[in-house]
């Protein structure tokens, strides 16, 4: 190690490096003659080279005579591993002998000291007194300065073709033929060097301590060189000897800006990411923008296949189910759930009392009521009473029994337009569908000619009314609305007269939504009713209550209720395409013989059909 200091200072400063000699003198401990021993015919070259820069290049001509080994092991080069670079330092790097010939630069005193701290990873030998130099000098090693490096080049021989440098690195003797070296390795040399995975790791230590900012470039040089040399002990060298040629390629390669790069390209060479790179990926080839291909039809075969130009059709939405499509899957629910039970009652079984008695409960659970679950009965006891009877017969029955309960409730709805307007009251329960049953009528009206103005009721409800007021647009209907909370019959009132005044042809008046229990609102409703009976004492002259079909029995008070306050004369069964009760319609009509104007399947403009009874009896009893 000693050794290695004193020559490093006389590279950087001639006089200094005389001195540190001196006192390096102890360190002689060092076993350059084992190693002397293993010198090949390198070293021969060695002394004369070195005798011939020396001189030149330093001027310390006292110490220039290097001796063959013993001056080698000083040699500068291993003295100059001063590699302060703070993360080198432990890695001695001992084989740079030949660094000594370039370091030749003069540098600045303060170099050398940092050249110390290198030398105090190398263990015992290196004498204290060198050692404590503190010299700032940054990570010399890894710098690859051109003209230093070819030194360097001796530890690292796989990327040095150059024979006799390879292995002499471990050699000082060595290092003249290095000289030459540098200028023929190429940069990218030690990238691919990558040796071992290890080596690669290893690298990113040692380099990258060292590289220092653009600035402390020269330093860096020497430290690379002396990192190089920084051999000092043979047992060292070894145990180390991954790490040093790591530095050294960085510093080959290194001119600063070159040193990061260097530094990250060995791992990728090594391992995988370089194959991941080799493998050739597909690369999307730029493909010729194809003619879109004939659709069925005429092309015409000119310079190309063309198209004949046909109109095309636009996709068709997919068909929408006619309302009694959707009203039968409304129903569904409630007609198999109705047949399955009437298929449960009639398997293998003779019509008996006992059979319709069955039949009866099941008819009276869905809903249809007692009058109705009676008529079915007593129909299939006429005439085929004793036999034997398929669920098939017992559903074709039902449903010309039913169809005769709804037949007479079944009427188109009549405007007598004698009255201007005719005023049409709507009510019932909240939720069960007024408002959107009044904007689908008001468009059949309106589209059948008629003026139609309609009054927002609903004075409960802020929604309400904009809900109104849309629908008005829709169909061209002027509105006539006040503030929320506003009296309702008042507004009723106020209606009519607009509408006289207009000269519409039919006023539509909506109502708030209430429970038919609740008597203040049924009382609000009853004062609408009057007041308009002031203007006209036929007037409303149609009061229509919606009904929502999946209600079930409620569905019967509530008809009771508003036809007792309001005098209602006709219903709307809406949202049947639901998962509708249907059962329920027909106990109504049985009951109230109230007419059945509409039937509301879907939320859309046109989802209000007329009521029909046979559709609907065919498709409550599961009959095609
Ligand atoms: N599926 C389906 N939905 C319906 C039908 N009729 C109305 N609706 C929906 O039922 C909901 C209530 O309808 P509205 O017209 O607001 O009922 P309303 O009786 O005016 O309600 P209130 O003003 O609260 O009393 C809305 O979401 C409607 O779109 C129908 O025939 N089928």
């Amino acid at each position: 190690m000693a050794g290695f200091f004193k020559k490093i200072f006389s590279f950087g400063k001639k006089e200094v490096v005389e001195e540190r000699i001196d006192e390096t003198a102890p360190l002689p401990p060092i076993k350059w003659d084992q190693l002397d021993a293993l010198k090949p015919a390198a070293e021969q070259a060695v002394p004369e080279f070195l005798k011939r820069e020396q001189p030149a290049a330093e001027a310390a001509p006292a110490t220039v005579p290097h001796p063959p080994r013993e001056e080698v092991r000083p040699a500068p080069a291993e003295e100059p591993t001063p590699e302060p670079a703070p993360t080198i330092p432990p890695t001695p790097e001992p084989t740079v002998p030949a660094e000594p010939e370039p370091l030749p630069e003069p540098q600045p005193q303060e170099e050398p000291a940092p050249e110390t701290p290198a030398e105090s990873p190398a263990p015992d030998e290196v004498p204290p007194a060198v050692v404590p130099e503190p010299t700032p000098e940054p990570r010399p090693p890894e710098i690859p300065p051109a003209p230093s490096e070819p030194e360097i080049v001796p530890s690292r021989p796989e990327r040095r073709p150059e024979p006799a440098p390879v292995e002499a690195p471990t050699l000082p003797v060595e290092v003249p033929a290095e000289v030459p070296a540098p200028i023929e390795v190429p940069p990218a040399a030690p990238v691919e060097v990558p040796p071992s995975a290890a080596a690669v790791e290893q690298p990113s230590k040692a380099v990258a301590a060292p590289h220092p900012p653009a600035g402390t470039f020269s330093p860096y040089r020497d430290g690379a060189k002396e990192g190089a040399s920084a051999p000092s002990s043979p047992g060292l060298r070894g145990e180390h000897e991954g790490q040093r040629g790591l530095a050294v390629e960085a510093t080959l390669e290194a001119p600063p800006a070159e040193i990061a790069p260097p530094i990250r390209q060995p791992a990728p060479v090594e391992t995988q990411p370089v194959i991941a790179e080799v493998a050739p990926e597909p690369q999307p080839v730029p493909q010729p923008a194809r003619e879109p291909k004939p659709v069925p039809g005429r092309v015409t075969v000119a310079r190309k296949v063309e198209q004949k130009a046909e109109p095309q059709k636009a996709p068709e939405p997919a068909p929408r189910q006619t309302w009694f499509q959707r009203m039968r899957d409304g129903l569904a629910r409630s007609s198999r759930e109705l047949t399955g039970n009437i298929a449960g009652v009639f398997t293998k079984r003779k019509l008996d009392e006992e059979t319709l008695q069955d039949l009866e409960d099941v008819l009276i659970r869905a809903d249809l009521g007692v009058e109705t679950a009676l008529r079915v009965t007593d129909s299939l006891a006429a005439s085929r009473y004793g036999k034997d009877v398929s669920d098939t017969d017992v559903r074709a029955v039902m449903a010309a029994e039913v169809e005769k309960v709804l037949a007479p409730v079944a009427k188109p709805l009549e405007l007598d337009l004698s009255h201007k307007p005719h005023v049409i009251l709507v009510v019932g329960v909240n939720g069960t569908g007024k408002t959107t049953t009044i904007g689908k009528l008001a468009a059949k009206l309106t589209d059948g000619g008629l003026s139609v103005m309609l009054a927002a009721g609903d004075t409960f409800r802020a929604a309400a009314i904009e809900q109104l007021k849309i629908w008005g647009e829709r169909t061209k209907s002027p509105v006539i609305a006040s503030k929320l909370g506003a009296d309702a019959a008042g507004l009723a009132y106020d209606a009519f007269e607009r509408a006289k005044e207009a000269g519409s042809d039919v006023l539509i008046i909506d109502t708030a939504g209430r429970l038919q229990n609740k008597t203040e609102l049924m009382a609000e409703l009853e004062k609408i009713v009057r007041v308009l009976g002031k203007l006209d004492p036929e007037a409303p002259h149609t009061v229509l209550q919606t009904v929502d079909a999946t209600t079930g029995q409620n569905a019967l008070n509530q008809v009771e209720i508003f036809r007792n306050i309001a005098g209602v004369n006709g219903l709307v069964m809406t949202k049947l395409d639901g998962t509708a009760r249907g059962g329920i319609l027909v106990a109504i009509a049985a009951k109230h013989k109230l007419p059945v104007y509409f039937i509301g399947v879907g939320e859309q403009v046109d989802d209000l059909e007329p009521f029909s009874a046979s559709e609907f009896a065919r498709a409550i009893a599961g009959v095609a």
